[in-house]
């Protein structure tokens, strides 16, 4: 499991260490780890060329610091100081040792042209004490530096909001963030995660709280994902019903049966006119008659009345739900963390709009921790929130990022086989939260190798899921 933490959090875990006095050893513990990491990039130390961005503060204080390290290994290093204040000792130190300066507001020109003909970039522009974005001059030069391919980012990519992976303004694409004492939550959440590159965890043995942020990793998927034991029968794994499709979308129906299906689950009753494969015990009974431990509702229901109505019945059942797609127009004023809603950017903005929070799309992508969290806040659900990264926020203030999915996924059908794995999770009895970040894991990771790099049609994810899952669980 990775641990992320809000800057704060760090901060906190950091001070009764700086009170101790160990400001300068922790410096130089982020230095070094930064100065490896940048070494290991290299071809070869001698030779090299390495350009850092110096912001004001403690961030490139690290940097410089690691500049000194590097200049110290036959690395041609400088600094473009890109405010007015620097950390002092810092620049001194790589001063001793032959290091170069800039000064952005005099040497401009000459140092972009150094940072393009840079093997590596470290950007120390800003880091955890960053308030706002990168403005001015350090903006129009990082805009400038776009596409450098050798940029690694001290603590975080500067100008990306440490907890939230909020940007405002521009942020230079990493290929590595080298981050200190823990990882920061918002290298881990869109729309900031792109920039973060591979990320380096430099240990400073901080005493930590709760993480702030958690994503699952192929252990955790393996020990929670439940597998039958020797005396389970189709009922003690679970039943889970399902209100999906309608005579005009009956696909929908079938690819989140399909989902459900791979994901493992002991029986699927399902409630609708689409055809069913045999497995599937189909009816028509109201949903109170029907011996369930879950439902999902919502893919391909909009405009089938009995199938709204019989959506609504489901939501309202006590039961763990799925609300999916058409349903997330039908949920009630006030649901509990195991009512799962799985919107898009789309869905969650309409979603919040009903609510009286006027939110488009476009608002979602930019800040999509702070609307996800509005909806757990305004429904009192569990939001699974689906993109490149899906975002999962319970109202217990447990938050989940995963970011096994390739692009080819954004293909239609995609999300129903989704909804469908996570109805199938929480039948089995997983609790919500962990249920929405295993889903999306591993509707990711058959996503990848249903595709092998090219498209693929949605009913091919849950084709992939068993040898996912096999893999996981052998
Ligand atoms: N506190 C410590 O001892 C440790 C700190 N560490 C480093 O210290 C960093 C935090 O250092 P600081 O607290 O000095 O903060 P930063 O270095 O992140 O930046 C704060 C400085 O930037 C200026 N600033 C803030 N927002 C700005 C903006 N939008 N545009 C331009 N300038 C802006 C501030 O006026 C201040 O001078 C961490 O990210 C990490 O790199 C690490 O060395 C580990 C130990
Ligand atoms: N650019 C992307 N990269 C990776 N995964 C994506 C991307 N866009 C969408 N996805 C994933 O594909 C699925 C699409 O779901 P959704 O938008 O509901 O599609 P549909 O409604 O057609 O089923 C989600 O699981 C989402 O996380
Ligand atoms: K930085």
């Amino acid at each position: 499991m990775l641990a992320a933490y809000s800057g704060t959090a760090v901060r906190a875990a950091e001070k009764s260490l700086l009170d101790a006095g160990l400001g300068g050893h922790l410096m130089a513990l982020a230095a070094y780890g930064l100065a490896n990491a940048v070494l290991h990039r290299l071809d070869q130390a001698y030779g090299s060329r390495a350009v850092i961005l110096v912001g004001s503060g403690n961030n490139g204080g690290d940097a410089l610091y690691a500049g000194e390290v590097l200049a110290r290994r036959g690395v041609a290093v400088s600094a473009v100081l890109m405010a007015e204040r620097w950390h002092e000792p810092g620049l001194a130190a790589l001063q001793s040792v032959g290091g170069r300066v800039f000064r952005l507001v005099e040497d401009r020109v000459e140092a972009l042209a150094a940072a393009w003909s840079a093997d590596v970039v470290i950007d120390g522009i800003l880091g955890t004490g960053a308030r706002g974005g990168l403005r001015g001059l350090a903006a129009e030069l990082v805009a400038q530096l776009r596409g450098h391919p050798g940029v690694v980012a001290c603590d975080l990519p500067s100008g990306l909001h440490p907890d939230t992976g909020e940007t405002d303004g521009p942020v230079l694409d990493a290929v590595e963030t080298v981050t200190f004492g823990a990882i920061k939550a918002g290298l881990l959440l869109p729309p900031g995660e792109a920039a973060a590159g591979e990320i380096s965890l430099i240990d400073l043995d901080l005493d930590l709280p709760r993480p702030d942020l958690q994503r699952l990793d192929q252990l955790d998927l393996a020990e929670f994902w439940p597998r039958p034991g020797a005396t389970d029968h189709k009922y003690s794994r679970g039943v889970l019903g399902v209100v999906a499709g309608s005579a005009q979308y009956p696909g929908a129906a079938q690819l989140a049966v399909g989902g459900a299906l791979a994901a493992g689950v002991g029986m699927v009753r399902y409630l609708g006119p689409a055809p069913m494969p045999p497995e599937v015990v189909a009816g028509a009974s109201a949903i109170a008659a029907n011996r369930v431990q879950a439902w999902l509702v919502g893919p391909g229901v909009a405009d089938d009345p009995v199938q709204e109505q019989r959506s609504y019945a489901a939501i309202t059942s006590g039961l763990p739900v799925v609300v999916d797609a058409g349903a997330l127009a039908l949920l009630p004023e006030a649901v509990g963390a195991d009512t799962v809603l799985t919107p898009h950017a789309g869905e969650l903005a309409a979603l919040l709009s009903r609510r009286g929070q006027r939110t488009e799309r476009s608002d979602v992508e930019r800040e999509p921790l702070r609307y996800t969290g509005l909806a757990v806040e305004l429904t009192g659900a569990t939001v699974l929130l689906k993109g490149a990264t899906t975002v999962v926020v319970s109202p217990s203030g447990a938050v989940y990022s995963q970011a096994e999915a390739t692009p080819w996924l954004a293909t239609a059908g995609s999300g129903d086989t989704l909804a469908g794995m996570l109805a199938a999770l929480l039948a089995s009895g997983v609790q919500s939260a962990l249920a929405a970040a295993m889903a999306a894991s591993v509707h990711g990771q058959a996503g990848v190798l249903a595709s092998g790099g090219g498209p693929i049609a949605a009913s091919d994810i849950a084709g992939a899921v068993p040898r996912v899952l096999s893999e996981l669980l052998s």
